[in-house]
């Protein structure tokens, strides 16, 4: 398809023309949204006298409600997005459809623009040559916030004598060979029919979004959050929506996307926030390996369960409580008292319980009352109650526990070996030497609990309910709160408001409508459970390929999602294009998956560049230099981001080197230093791959941590070996 300039610059001013039109009438319709507002008050408050047809206070509803409706999503519109309207269709009617992030229509009610979700626009995304679904042009227009400075045009259905013009080279590959920034952008003018097919799925049960590395999966999710948000308003701006991902980073990395379609009423977060709202901490400090894979698997529910049912005494085995009555004294020993406490656990949570306890604990004591005891029956329970040992003993025995507090006590190996008589040895120390750290620093550190942590203190805190709330002082006795230099008035009834709200008897979980999971592989056991709190009765979307998995027991793990499934309706879609990586790039990767993988979903590459990647390797005492000069090299042949991957071990020293050497310190922006669990769902335009042999070494998943890292590159590709040699994992390449 070629075309003379002056064609496209006289089809690009007609265009031009529409989108102006759009653009004027967003303006009135705003400005008319606030003045119809502002008169609608006044006369549904005032205005008896005068008559209205009820169809026309519906109409001018509907419309003012549309308006602000539409100025409402215009405003939260990325300011870096590329144009609210951004297609067109020519259908065999003949007539035109212009397609745009949100719909507008003009002061008829007619649509100028319709908006990409809308059954209309399905055609923009479905139709092919094949079955052109009456299509015979798809224009996709290029602009620049309300400027158009390019179009792409397919010809669907060359069986129409049509004389439109079909200009443009492609807008798909267009939008592939662009260089990349460091946030994700949308592909709402270019998304495509298979990716389509996924994202217009039923709201309702579980759908499965799977397919190798760069096949779109995490775009089309944040697409379909946006879909369902249009399909279901109502009830998911009422519900929520929670988009879950790896890390910060990646949260960071996508964030943009929603608002660029005009939806800002999603949330966010990372796995290791998830649990912030009942614990107030979040974490994105990752355990060593063998720690993060056992605190993820379900055997960690057995070992919390005996956690908190052994008493926080020093020997159990001693625990007794010694009661008089009228100068008999009266024991409960050890095995009794277990008994109870299982009776109660069995029925209710810790922090519920120890009402129960108590009372259980003075009908046995009081059953043992001998006959010479000169008092009532019925008074003995009483006398028991009031005494001062039970009291203590209460405290020690049954104390209102916090999910910190319990976790904690893990930092003892003795205990460890007591309520985890089934772990190996090195598993036992794993998960001992993991909290370390809390014999330095306070069980509320926010900087030492992990985020295998965060899944752990969540079930805890379900397992012990929330702690009972005190008996309220007197409200409203003023406080002095010392700040430092500031000392703040607070009355007592302000600091009680938050526990004020809270019904003890609800769970205490933010719940959401629909939840989006991303990296679905590498959520553990224990990470569902922590999710499903989040979701009783919601609907799920889960993006995920198995074949990048950094979790090393990957049947417990599907098992886990499948306990999540249950029998809800589930859908799967495999997307089968990669149009992140060349060619050349990802045959390299497939190599090295398919011999450790051979189930891995290998997606077909779209682009292809001709350039091979370099494979290069350096004496350990050269590393510096080398990582350095191939930096620089890969800064030189793309014009976006350069990522460096490097194993966890060599984080520290590439960090400093980028800052040290002056050339690298120069490309600020364009450069970053990773690890693969980092890189997780991020892509560069040059990707350096530092030392793979490490990097297979220090992660639980080894080789399919390692794909994940050859798979972050959209242009070019170097690998380094640091070891004067070919590097061990060249043995899968072959
Ligand atoms: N239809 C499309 N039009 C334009 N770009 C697209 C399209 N589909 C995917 N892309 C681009 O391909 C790249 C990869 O997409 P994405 O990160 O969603 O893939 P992924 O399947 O989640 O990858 P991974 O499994 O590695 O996390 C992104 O730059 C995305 O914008």
């Amino acid at each position: 398809m070629t075309t003379s300039r002056g064609e496209l610059q006289q089809e690009i001013a007609l265009e031009q023309a529409h989108v102006d039109k759009v653009y004027d009438n967003v303006a009135t319709a705003t400005a008319s949204a606030r003045s119809m507002a502002h008169q609608g008050q006044q006369m549904f408050q005032t205005d008896r006298t005068s008559f209205h047809r009820e169809e026309d206070s519906t109409a001018l509803f509907e419309r003012d409600a549309f308006a602000y409706q539409a100025a409402r999503r215009l405003a939260v519109l990325d300011a870096e997005h590329e144009g609210l309207v951004f297609g067109r269709l020519d259908l065999t009617g003949p007539e035109s459809r212009y397609i745009g992030r949100i719909g507008v229509r003009d002061e008829e009610y007619e649509p100028l623009v319709i908006d990409w979700r809308a059954p209309a626009a399905e055609p923009f995304y479905r139709a092919t040559q094949t079955n052109p679904m009456n299509v015979i042009r798809r224009r996709v227009l290029r602009c620049r916030d309300d400027k158009v400075i390019g179009l792409e045009d397919d010809l669907l259905d060359s069986s129409v004598e049509t004389d439109l013009p079909i200009l443009g080279e492609g807008a798909l590959m267009a939008a592939l060979t662009r260089a990349r920034g460091r946030t994700m952008r949308d592909i709402v003018s270019t998304i495509q029919a298979e990716q389509d097919e996924a994202i217009r799925a039923p709201y309702q049960g579980v759908t499965i979004i799977a397919g190798g590395p760069g096949t779109g999966k995490t775009v089309v999710a944040l697409h379909r959050a946006a879909y369902l948000l249009y399909s279901n308003r109502a009830r998911l701006e009422r519900g929520g929506v929670l988009v879950v991902g790896p890390s910060n980073v990646f949260m960071n990395y996508i964030e943009r996307v929603l608002p660029s379609l005009g939806e800002d009423a999603v949330t966010l977060k990372s796995i290791g926030s998830v649990a912030a709202d009942v614990l107030g901490m979040t974490s994105e400090r990752v355990d060593r390996s063998a720690a993060a894979s056992l605190k993820g698997s379900l055997r960690m529910l057995t070992l919390l369960r005996r956690l908190i049912r052994r008493p926080l005494v020093d020997g159990p085995e001693l625990l007794q409580v010694r009661v008089t009555v009228k100068g008999e004294v009266l024991r409960l020993r050890a095995p009794e008292l277990h008994r109870i406490r299982d009776n109660v656990l069995t029925r209710t949570k810790l922090n519920k319980g120890r009402e129960q306890a108590r009372d259980m604990v003075v009908s046995a004591l009081a059953a043992k009352v001998s006959d010479e005891v000169d008092v009532p029956t019925e008074e003995v329970p009483g006398i028991i109650a009031e005494q001062a040992s039970l009291t203590m003993f209460m405290n020690a025995w049954w104390p209102t526990l916090d999910a910190p507090g319990v976790l904690a006590r893990l930092g003892d190996p003795a205990l460890v070996a007591d309520v985890a008589p089934d772990l190996s040895d090195e598993e036992r120390d794993a998960l001992a030497e993991s909290y370390t750290w809390l014999q330095r620093g306070s069980t509320t550190d926010i900087t030492g609990w992990s985020v295998a942590d965060m899944a752990l203190l969540d079930e805890l805190l379900d397992m012990l309910g929330p702690a009972p709330i005190e008996d309220e002082p007197d409200i409203d006795e003023p406080v002095f709160i010392d700040m430092g230099d500031i000392a703040e008035l607070v009355t007592t009834s302000d600091s009680l408001r938050r526990d004020q709200v809270i019904d003890p008897e609800d769970d205490p979980q933010t719940t959401y409508a629909h939840i989006l999971v991303d990296e679905g592989q590498d959520i553990t056991p224990m990470q569902w459970r922590m999710l499903r709190r989040r979701g009783p009765q919601s609907s799920w979307t889960i993006v995920g390929d198995p074949a990048q998995s950094s979790y090393p027991d990957q049947a417990e793990t599907s098992q886990a999602m499948r306990d999540l499934v249950g029998r809800a309706p589930t859908r799967r879609f495999t997307l089968s294009t990669n149009y992140r990586s060349p060619a050349e790039v990802f045959n390299l990767a497939a190599k090295v998956i398919t011999k450790v993988y051979p189930d891995a979903d290998l997606p077909t590459a779209i682009r292809t560049t001709g350039l091979e990647p370099r494979l290069v390797s350096e004496r350990p005492e050269g590393a510096d230099a080398a990582i350095t000069a191939e930096i620089l090299q890969l800064a030189g042949q793309v014009t976006g981001t350069v990522g460096v991957i490097c194993p966890p071990s060599r984080m520290q020293s590439v960090l400093r080197l980028t800052m040290s050497d002056e050339r690298l310190a120069q490309l600020e922006d364009r450069l970053v230093v990773v690890t693969p669990l980092q890189a997780k769902g991020l892509e560069y335009d040059g990707v350096l791959v530092v030392s793979p042999d490490d990097i297979i070494a220090e992660s639980p998943g080894g080789a399919r941590v390692l794909y994940v890292a050859l798979t972050r590159a959209t242009q070019r590709m170097t690998v380094l070996d640091v070891t004067g040699t070919a590097g061990a994992w060249r043995s899968l390449l072959t």
